[in-house]
């Protein structure tokens, strides 16, 4: 079946298993609007009851309606208050939900080309917006409509002739605002870009802050906080002013025409055309109900209109980069992973990898070694499917890795890099990664990266800390191995997990990976450790892109060629 278009999907969202409150917050603007009719029509019948016109109910009759009307007013702000606040709030809700998960389905590879900005401010600003333009404004223009055909109704009713000359003075208010409405939109999407890029330069202000403090770079890092923070102001300035323009002519246009019905009407019954005073009042308030709608409703609907532009553009940036999914599943690895004649380059004509060919035998290690900017993780990354424009092939088993579904692809894999991501929550939470797990998997896994006496000492339910700040470097990285263990991955890739470890820290955390069993391993390194090295089944040396050597390391050294000349400098 043909899935619907996202942003489709997303609006959806507002009404879905919310019916009920959507309906009655809908009676309740419905039951606003004719409200506003009934005061109308009921303060003409008062006036032209107590100037003693006659063809008006009685003023008992007429006590007896208003205190009718408040008990319907007070149902009115009843229904309201149940209704509204509740299908707002679960309408906002379900929107971001749906749109975190589908975050969450996008693959590593189309996230990497994305900035996070673009989610948190579509999650935030964007998201505030949406619900005050779009969701709860809905139920403003449903009044408003209302009241408009309510009003147009009546005047007809009363008096075509003042009807004539009313819609003509509605001439004024419409010009004004349809002049002015549209100007909103692109002031909206303007707003929403810089947030964006505030929420952007934000972050990383606060990411880099002890890069900021030790290098003392508090005043520059200022000024681009303070650049950011008044382009957006500037830009919310911008469409404040749209706005309150649009409102402020819709709102002068509108008395001019209300004046003018109040002269002609004035006119009209004391030159004796039939209308009472209380009519001509009526047809005041009843005029002030039709130029409203006229005069605000451009800027509501372009407030609309540019709501529901930033829900298009959330829905484009989920949908964009989005990867084809290969429709194979693996579920291990029996033989390994083969790669035949790979090469790759991030920007065409210029190749970064040559003709790479290996096989990777399953179970077993691999080190891969090599200059800095050689390709080592160029390499890795293509091997968890970061990029399919490869040439050559890469088979996990006898399955090209463009047709394997990326979900199997991560379940078979486990990376660990130099930087663990660490939330902030139990040591347990964040090895089983929130999921449930046997107790004996997890002891065992726990076991395995050496985490027994970071266990006894904080026990599992300590808190790690906002990434994990509570927690050593050396620490993290074993988390991070007892997740991958955890997880039962058949592959195992490590790109620098020690670079910035303590030489002792490191060895163990290598030691730690090379101890275990039944998984294959492949381990960017730069510690040229013989004993470690010694260890790894074979090492794949890497030089300007090539793979120039391939061997265990008695080979390598053997050889006397460039892999022993890398080992001898750094000795
Ligand atoms: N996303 C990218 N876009 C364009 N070029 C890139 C990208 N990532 C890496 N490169 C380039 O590809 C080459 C290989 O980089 P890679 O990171 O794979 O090397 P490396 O051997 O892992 O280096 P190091 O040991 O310093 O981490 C470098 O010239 C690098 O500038």
């Amino acid at each position: 079946m043909k899935q619907k278009p996202l942003k489709k999907q997303l609006i959806e969202q507002f009404y879905h298993k919310n019916k009920l409150f959507f309906t009655i917050a809908i009676i309740a603007s419905l039951l606003t609007g004719s409200l506003n009719l009934i005061l109308s029509w009921l303060i003409q019948q008062l006036i032209d009851a107590a100037s003693g016109s006659s063809g008006c109910f009685t003023l008992k009759t007429l006590t007896l309606i208003s205190i009718g009307f408040i008990f319907l007013c007070i149902g009115s702000l009843l229904l309201d208050y149940i209704s509204e606040p509740q299908y707002i709030e679960k309408a906002i809700r379900q929107y971001k939900d749906l749109a975190f998960q589908k975050l969450t389905q996008k693959g590593i590879a189309s996230f990497s080309d994305e900035t996070t900005a673009t989610y948190l401010s579509a999650l935030t600003n964007d998201a505030t917006s949406i619900e005050n333009d779009y969701i709860s404004q809905q139920f403003t223009l449903i009044t408003k409509f209302v009241m408009f055909v309510g009003s147009l109704g009546m005047m007809l009713w009363y008096s075509p002739l003042m009807t004539a000359i009313s819609a003509g003075l509605t001439i004024l208010p419409l010009a004004a605002s349809v002049m002015t409405g549209n100007k909103l939109a692109p002031a909206e999407r303007k707003v929403s870009d810089r947030n964006k890029d505030f929420t952007s330069s934000l972050t990383d202000c606060l990411t880099g802050f002890t890069v900021v403090k030790s290098f003392q770079a508090e005043k520059e890092i200022f000024q681009l906080f303070a650049g950011n923070n008044q382009t957006l102001e500037k830009e919310k300035f911008h469409r404040r002013r749209i706005k309150n323009m649009v409102s402020m002519i819709g709102a002068t246009t509108g008395i001019f025409a209300q004046l003018g019905v109040f002269i002609v009407g004035t006119y009209l019954s004391v030159a004796g055309h039939g209308l009472t005073p209380g009519t001509v009042i009526m047809f005041v308030n009843l005029m002030g109900f039709l130029v409203d709608p006229i005069a605000e409703l451009p800027g509501l609907l372009a407030s609309r209109k540019a709501a529901k532009g930033l829900i298009g553009k959330l829905a484009d940036a989920l949908e964009q980069n989005n990867e084809k999914d290969g429709g194979t599943d693996i579920h291990t690895l029996t033989d390994g992973i083969r790669l035949s004649h790979v090469s790759f380059g991030y920007e065409e004509n210029k190749e970064i990898l040559h003709d790479i060919s290996t096989t990777l035998e399953a179970g077993k290690s691999y080190a891969i070694v090599g200059g800095s900017g050689s390709g080592k993780s160029t390499l890795l990354n293509l091997l968890m499917a970061s990029n399919s424009n490869y040439s050559g092939e890469i088979r996990f088993d006898h399955t090209e890795l463009r047709e394997i579904s990326s979900s199997s692809l991560y379940r078979l894999i486990s990376i660990i890099q130099q930087n663990v991501f660490v939330f902030n929550a139990s040591i347990r939470d964040n090895i089983t990664m929130f999921r449930n797990f046997p107790k004996d998997a997890i002891h065992s896994a726990i076991d395995h990266a050496h985490l027994n006496t970071l266990m006894e000492k904080r026990g599992d339910q300590y808190l790690c800390g906002e990434n994990g700040k509570g927690l050593s470097g050396g620490e993290k990285q074993r988390i991070s191995i007892a997740r991958s263990l955890l997880k039962n991955s058949a592959v195992l890739f490590a790109d620098e997990v020690t670079a910035a470890l303590d030489p002792q820290t490191a060895y163990q955390v290598s030691s730690d990976i090379l101890d275990l069993k039944g998984i294959t391993r492949v381990v960017i390194t730069h510690s040229l450790d013989e004993a470690l090295l010694k260890r790894y089944d074979r090492i794949l040396v890497m030089k300007d892109g090539s793979l120039t050597e391939q061997g265990t390391f008695d080979e390598l050294m053997a050889k006397k060629d460039y892999f022993y000349a890398l080992y001898t400098v750094v000795q």
